[in-house]
């Protein structure tokens, strides 16, 4: 594994970048967490950074499923709780800025963040008063302050969760409520490796979505076979792939996905630590998507729990798949092509990687 990004060195790709998916539960800062339990009066099997860090991270290949349990170490400190969850959407914007994010799309599911007005109320939480609809203000209003204080354009994609069919029509009408506060897409997200076949609650979600205009992305083919990928885009109409790496083993869907330039959120140091991949990156899926041009993005997906950053990511696919800063530039330029943003906005952060890039235009790559 790469070395992780310090502050005293350059970063891979010090241009900026877009990232398209990333947590925003998978990506809080350990001190805010023993922060916020302090204040609450929570008490923690841990309390300093070092050794709650020990508990929230993954630092051996593990399977999805090992991986998703890192959640129940610290989701309960921060739901149900207004300051915090307007903190780490905050917080997590300056982090972004640090990494040198021109523009980031982060998700998360407002049920996981609430304890009233869901059902099953999560993480054990006595019930409270915080819905998930007060749960994507929170976070819209931590976002556009981070926004304005750290110059990072930021978005939000709302999370149905695989396990939960029952959140997912509350999801799309969220989406839609919030359309206009920086909500772009709706995704579904949890364990593909427990059910492969998306429920009715998901398909009429996504119907709806599809209804409405509102963007779509799937964690497809991350753990599971190609048919979850090819379920995304024939039923739910999956615009984007999250992860998608198991796309490659059905050559007909594969070659499919090329052709239409399908997007693939692709998180190389997340793909390794949830078994997702072959621990050994020199035989990783993303070399042969580098070969044969696909689309695709580079991806922190859960910082916290990776216990890295986005250079990380760069970091590893620089040392054990040769990119250069022109594939960086070229992966950059197709995630924002691929971003949700509306159109004219969209040109804008186009032109502002082309600038950045001392390119006139897309024909140059
Ligand atoms: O890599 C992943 N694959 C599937 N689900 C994930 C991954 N990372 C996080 N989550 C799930 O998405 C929820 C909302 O943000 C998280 O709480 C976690 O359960």
């Amino acid at each position: 594994m790469a070395e992780h990004c310090t502050n005293d060195r350059q970063p891979t790709f010090s241009k900026p970048k877009v990232e398209l998916h990333v947590h925003l539960d998978g990506a809080i800062r350990i001190d805010t967490i023993l922060d916020v339990a302090k204040q609450r009066g929570i008490l923690l099997p841990a309390d300093t950074v070092a050794a709650l860090k020990g508990l929230c991270t993954v630092s051996e290949p593990a399977t999805l499923t090992e991986f998703l349990g890192k959640f129940n170490q610290y989701m309960h400190v921060i739901a149900g709780d207004r300051k915090a969850i307007k903190r780490i959407a905050y917080e997590f914007v300056e982090a972004k800025a640090k990494e040198g994010v021109a523009y980031v799309e982060v998700r998360y599911s407002p049920h996981f963040l609430a304890n009233s007005g869901v059902e099953p109320i999560p993480w054990d939480q006595k019930e409270g008063d915080v819905t998930p609809d007060e749960v994507v203000r929170l976070v819209n209003e931590g976002l556009s302050e981070g926004e304005k204080a750290f110059k990072v354009k930021a978005r939000s994609i709302l999370c149905c969760m695989r396990h939960m069919p029952n959140w997912s029509m509350e999801v799309v009408e969220l989406c839609k409520k919030y359309r206009n506060d920086g909500v772009v897409a709706i995704d579904l997200a949890g364990d593909e490796s427990m059910n492969c076949v998306a429920y009715p609650g998901h398909r009429n979600a996504y119907e709806e979505a599809v209804k409405c205009g509102i963007h779509r992305t799937v964690h497809a083919g991350e753990v599971g076979p190609p048919s979850v990928v090819k379920e995304a885009v024939d039923v739910l109409k999956a615009e984007r792939i999250g992860h998608g790496y198991h796309t490659v083993e059905d050559q007909a869907l594969y070659r499919r996905l090329l052709e239409n330039n399908m997007h693939f959120e692709i998180c190389p140091v997340s793909s390794k630590l949830t078994g997702a991949c072959d621990p050994d990156f020199t035989k990783h899926p993303l070399i042969k998507f580098k070969k044969d041009k696909a689309n695709y993005s580079l991806n922190t997906d859960d910082p916290l729990i990776f216990n890295s950053t986005l250079d990380t990511d760069y970091a590893t696919v620089q040392k054990y798949m040769g990119f250069t800063d022109e594939d960086f530039k070229r992966l950059n330029i197709n995630a924002a092509q691929a971003s949700f943003l509306p159109e004219k906005e969209k040109k804008d952060l186009l032109n502002l990687l082309y600038n950045a890039y001392d390119m006139v235009d897309s024909t140059e790559l």
